[in-house]
């Protein structure tokens, strides 16, 4: 495969490997535009940088930091942050992969990018994550910017570290620039809607797919690996319309109740510094058992490659909507498919969340901010909208979900790179 490139280890692609396995399946379809599909392979650009903090103990610590631009010929990079101790680069340009399909699977302006620092910040004190956050800003400086990469957050980051990249940006230019990152806080030029946007599309995809499969979401039964900012709002979104939440899953174990979840009650015990996997409402399983209970909808919403094939095979659910970024391994889909089981891609299922980014971007550059009744009703229409359009195609091409909304966005990204041509 001349599509590894050197700088990794070819024994541990990981999910860069998932992602060019995944561009291989839409390339028979792409007709003369497959001439290009080489520069999907090929990531733009790549930096590591190197995060030098002073712990509070006095000591120096050196954290590994990425941003990867997959892409840029439909637009500047856009793509979260990722904060984990087990990031790796091959996981940075998979999720910079993915930002270009999805961007253009939504129609968004965009091309994709994505950054991670290997860090736990759950063992670091907030000083600390300040500076580790505003070190890895000034390093990556270089390739962000409004009209060049626009990052957001993903997994262990939130508003507050959008707002100290926002801070730490500004202060390097001398001036102050809202649109260098989007997911921060509202008082400080963010989008209303942008917190819950990610798990509000999950809903909003889930129930057109449930609608298509004849699923009532009243009553249907609702498991979700990950209770973060995806996970929990997407839970609250389905319970809201009758659903029942059968099982969550966090790092600290799995819950089972068969007559649905409280979520109001879950919060509580959360909020009071319980942790999921004790909570007294529901009975713990063992985390294997999370991925056979009995359901309707299966929401992986947490990190890649957890549906693989080990369990597969005994997944109960009709329907499987993806709202973290590549959960399904590629045998995995294999499996799901011939048992068919219905499967909402990454690419679609999340992608509310970059939709509500795009709106905060537009927001910034005009200093004219929308109410959340606006922002709610054109991410319905948008991800209503990229959802029919997906399924059309998987039923016109006879192909998987995936693969139809990789054949759409790779048909606009590949057109764009063809009318653009190579330089020189
Ligand atoms: N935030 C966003 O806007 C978007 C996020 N996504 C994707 O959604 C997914 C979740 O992101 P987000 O909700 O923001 O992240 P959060 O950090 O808010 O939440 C992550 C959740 O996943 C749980 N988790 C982590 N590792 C495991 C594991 N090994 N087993 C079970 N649960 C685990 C965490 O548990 P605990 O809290 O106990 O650590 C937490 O509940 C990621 O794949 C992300 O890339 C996609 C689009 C946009
Ligand atoms: O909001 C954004 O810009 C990007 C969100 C993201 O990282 C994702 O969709 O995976």
């Amino acid at each position: 495969m001349d599509a590894i490139p050197s700088y990794l280890d070819r024994a541990h692609l990981g999910p860069w490997e998932v992602f060019l396995e995944q561009v291989d399946r839409v390339a028979p379809h792409l007709g003369d535009l497959g001439y290009w599909i080489e520069t999907l392979k090929h990531p733009k650009r790549i930096l590591i940088v190197d995060i030098p903090v002073k712990m509070d103990d006095g000591s120096i610590r050196h954290f590994e930091g990425y941003r990867v631009h997959h892409n840029t010929s439909r637009g500047p990079g856009k793509g979260g942050v990722r904060y984990h101790q087990d990031v790796t680069l091959s996981e940075v340009m998979a999720l910079a992969g993915w930002m270009t399909i999805k961007n253009a699977v939504i129609g968004l302006p965009f091309g994709g990018a994505k950054g991670g620092v290997r860090v736990d910040p759950r063992t670091l004190t907030r000083g600390e994550l300040e500076r580790l956050t505003r070190r890895y800003t000034s390093e990556i400086g270089v390739l962000i910017g409004p009209d060049k990469d626009i990052p957001a957050p993903d997994v262990n980051t939130n508003e507050q570290i959008m707002a100290w990249m926002m801070d730490t940006y500004s202060i390097n230019q001398g001036r102050t620039v809202m649109g260098v990152v989007t997911g921060k806080p509202v008082s400080l030029g963010g989008s209303l809607g942008r917190r819950e946007a990610t798990g509000r599309g999950v809903f909003i995809v889930g129930r057109s797919a449930a609608c298509k499969l004849g699923l009532d979401l009243a009553g249907a039964r609702v498991a979700i690996q990950g209770y973060g900012n995806v996970g929990a709002t997407a839970a609250r979104c389905f319970a809201a319309t009758g659903a029942k939440i059968v099982a969550l899953q966090d790092v600290t174990g799995s819950i089972h109740a068969g007559d649905g979840i409280d979520l109001d009650a879950l919060q509580r015990w959360l909020d009071g510094g319980g942790a999921l996997g004790r909570f007294p409402g529901a009975t713990a399983i063992a985390n294997e058992d999370f991925w056979t209970v009995e359901a309707d909808i299966l929401v992986p919403a947490a990190l890649e490659g957890q549906i693989d094939r080990h369990n597969a095979r005994d997944i109960k659910a009709r329907l499987v909507l993806e709202g973290a970024n590549g959960p399904t391994t590629p045998e995995a889909d294999d499996i799901l498919t011939s048992r068919g089981v219905t499967l909402v891609p990454d690419v679609l299922t999340n992608a509310g969340g970059v939709t509500v980014s795009y709106f905060e971007w537009v927001q910034d550059f005009s200093s004219f901010f929308w109410t959340e009744q606006e922002i709610n009703e054109r991410l319905e229409r948008i991800l209503s909208e990229a959802f029919e359009s997906v399924w059309k195609a998987a039923q016109e091409h006879r192909v998987t979900l995936r693969t139809a909304a990789y054949l759409l966005a790779c048909r606009r990204v590949l057109e764009a790179r063809q009318l653009r041509g190579i330089y020189p």
